[in-house]
């Protein structure tokens, strides 16, 4: 393993039949941060997330977790991991104590350290009013922070978290990225997939989206976004007309159009630096500025720049 990279993934392939699921991709995840893999459905995502969990065997390629090789150190791999899946189950008949509890006792953690564990991590995600609550009359966000809980029991070097916000609603879903921070900030490195771009930008320090098979990119959600070189000022002014005129001298600009939002002025570099050239330009012109607005690309915009489709939000 280079430097300090928790996940190591070089040459992955993966077949079901003669079908390539995973077709040949290499990426790292580095110890400490927070990695989203995104892609549309079918995409690879899943296959990928099995093989590094060890749920699936290596066919061909090289793959690391916490230093482990997934195909000759699988148990080394589950002890240093956690892992909270879409199809988890919790069982209806247990409280929120005994599943705990009982998660701790399959793996074998000393009572005194399980207690003290369960306290602690109840704590962390707000369930310990529901100790002896039922699974089954817990809310949908209050049996995700659960599953979350759990999965943590175990101190894991690297959390995966598959879709950890699926069909939950946005103040749930805003608490539990509060929890996975909290978590990432304690030492844990995060692994996820989710479908909610925003929830990729806001989270992650690093993205990367795979499509048929292939990592198409990866990056920071700055450079990803900054990559597509599409930021656009949103100009109004007294006398749109002749502000084209007034702009024809600025490199960066690529384009201007009219818009409902008055001229829309595509920049080919960082717009927030283009702003006071603009400014500039239309003041010397002697023409009045009412309104200046700069957007920048969004986590949608970078997702369908690099698979061609929008991510289908079946959250709901
Ligand atoms: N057990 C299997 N047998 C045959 N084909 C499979 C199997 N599992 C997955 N596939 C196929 O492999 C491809 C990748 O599937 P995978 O589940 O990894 O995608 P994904 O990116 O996780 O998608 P989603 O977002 O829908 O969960 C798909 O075309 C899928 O149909």
């Amino acid at each position: 393993m280079e430097g300090d990279d928790i996940i190591e993934v070089r040459d992955l392939e993966h077949l079901f039949g003669d079908f390539a699921a995973v077709r040949g991709i290499s990426f790292t995840v580095r110890r400490g941060e927070i990695f989203s893999f995104l892609g549309p459905n079918g995409a690879g995502k899943s296959t990928t997330i099995n093989v590094l969990t060890t749920l699936l065997p290596l066919q061909k390629g090289r793959v690391h977790v916490a230093g482990y090789d997934v195909a000759r150190e699988a148990g080394e791999v589950r002890k240093a991991i956690g892992i909270v899946f879409q199809d988890d189950v919790l069982d209806r008949d247990l409280t929120v104590q005994e599943t705990m509890e009982f998660h701790g006792r399959l793996y074998s953690i000393p009572r005194e350290e399980r207690r003290a564990q369960i306290d602690d991590l109840l704590r962390v995600v707000e369930l310990e009013s529901k100790r002896d609550e039922r699974t089954k009359n817990l809310s949908g966000g209050m049996k995700r922070r659960l599953q979350i809980a759990r999965g943590l029991m175990t101190r894991p070097e690297v959390l995966f978290l598959d879709e950890p916000t699926q069909g939950l609603d946005p103040q749930t879903r805003m608490r539990i990225w509060e929890y996975i921070r909290q978590v990432n900030g304690a030492g844990t490195t995060i692994f996820l997939t989710t479908h909610y771009m925003e929830e990729a930008d806001i989270l992650s320090d690093r993205i990367g989206i795979i499509d048929h098979g292939r990592i198409v990119v990866t990056g920071t959600p700055a450079e990803l976004k900054n990559a597509l070189g599409e930021d656009v000022v949103y100009l109004e002014t007294e006398d749109d007309r002749r502000v084209r005129d007034a702009l024809s001298g600025i490199e960066e600009i690529r384009s201007v159009t009219d818009s409902t939002r008055g001229l829309s002025i595509a920049i080919s570099a960082d717009g927030s630096q283009c702003i006071p050239k603009i400014i500039d330009a239309v003041r010397s012109a002697g023409i009045g500025i009412s309104s200046v607005n700069l957007k920048k690309p969004t986590m949608d915009d970078v997702f369908v720049h690099y698979t061609g489709r929008e991510l289908r939000d079946t959250g709901a």
